[in-house]
């Protein structure tokens, strides 16, 4: 990662982090429910979809202030799905964000309604921006709920688990990541530069370059599982090959894997060029996103 990007990281999620605890712990619910939500949001993560949401905003001139509630509402949705994503009923996992699972900490039930908790508060801190114009906060819910409900994340996961035992093409392998994990970056940076004021034809190159920004966070995902420290990744490894999992490496292998990032980065470069920004930050986390460890 170039230093500059992440002097900007380190910057933008404290921002990201001071207003996150600030929704939740603002909220008048019963106490180990709250506990329950903390916990997980203050696990940290990378918080590379709010960053991504803030970097496109500023790329088209705007102060990151006014993305910054709908960056925090994105990234409660993606805490909830790792949540949900963690319980016993979907993979099982014991460890997550380098501590136990929300089901392991307090408890099945009270972990499914911490996610249910994120994802209704992602929808209420948006409706009550007042940085946000009424038509702002209209584009947004609506684009946001696409992303994340059954016809993009939601659907994503469904499609995953059935794909669970199967040997996917590349081209299946694909449809399912990009509503899995594509759908929230892609809202993230076209919800962000939508905001930062970028024009109809922009937010369409935008939109081709989360596209592609997507797939490479999918094929270093499968990566990282395959060659990653579970240290740095402060999760298992190996679970794809464990839940029986169709990836990239299996597919193309480790070295057309990496090919493959390739190619996609360089189309993620014309598309921001095409994208009229000047923004080392929006390039730069093309290139954070293939070569991370966690
Ligand atoms: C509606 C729900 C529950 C959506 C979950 C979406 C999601 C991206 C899960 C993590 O995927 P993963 O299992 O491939 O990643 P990890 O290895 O981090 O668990
Ligand atoms: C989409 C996938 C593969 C789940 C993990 O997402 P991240 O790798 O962004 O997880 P955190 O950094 O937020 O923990």
């Amino acid at each position: 990662m170039t230093q500059s990007l992440k002097t900007y990281m380190d910057n933008r999620m404290e921002l990201i982090n001071q207003q996150l605890e600030q929704f939740v712990y603002a909220l008048e619910i019963p106490a180990r429910l709250q506990e329950s939500m903390l916990y997980s949001i203050r696990a940290g993560g990378k918080r590379i979809r709010p960053i991504l949401m803030l970097a496109a905003c500023e790329a088209y001139g705007e102060s990151s202030h006014r993305a910054l509630a709908v960056a925090c509402a994105v990234e409660m949705i993606h805490t909830y799905s790792l949540i949900h994503d963690d319980l016993p009923a979907m993979d099982d996992d014991d460890v997550r964000r380098g501590q136990l699972t929300n089901h392991k900490q307090f408890d099945e039930a009270t972990a499914i309604l911490a996610g249910d908790g994120l994802l209704t508060t992602a929808f209420y801190v948006i409706a009550n921006q007042d940085a946000l114009t009424d038509q702002e906060k209209s584009y947004l819910i609506k684009e946001l709920s696409k992303a994340s409900g059954p016809e993009g994340m939601v659907a994503g996961q469904m499609l995953d688990m059935e794909g669970e035992n199967k040997r996917l093409d590349i081209k299946h392998l694909e449809a399912i990541h990009k509503r899995k994990t594509g759908e929230l970056l892609r809202f993230s940076a076209v919800g962000g530069a939508y905001i930062g004021g970028a024009t109809d034809s922009q937010l369409k190159e935008i939109e081709v370059y989360a596209g592609y920004l997507g797939l490479l966070f999918q094929i270093q995902d499968d990566i990282l599982d395959v060659i990653g420290d579970e240290q740095d990744l402060g999760k298992p490894v190996g679970s794809d090959e464990s839940n029986r999992k169709s990836t990239y490496p299996q597919l193309l292998g480790l070295e057309g894997a990496i090919e493959q990032k390739e190619h996609y980065a360089q189309k993620a470069k014309e598309a921001l060029w095409k994208a009229g920004v000047d923004s080392t930050y929006l390039e730069d986390i093309i290139d954070y996103i293939s070569n991370r460890n966690n």
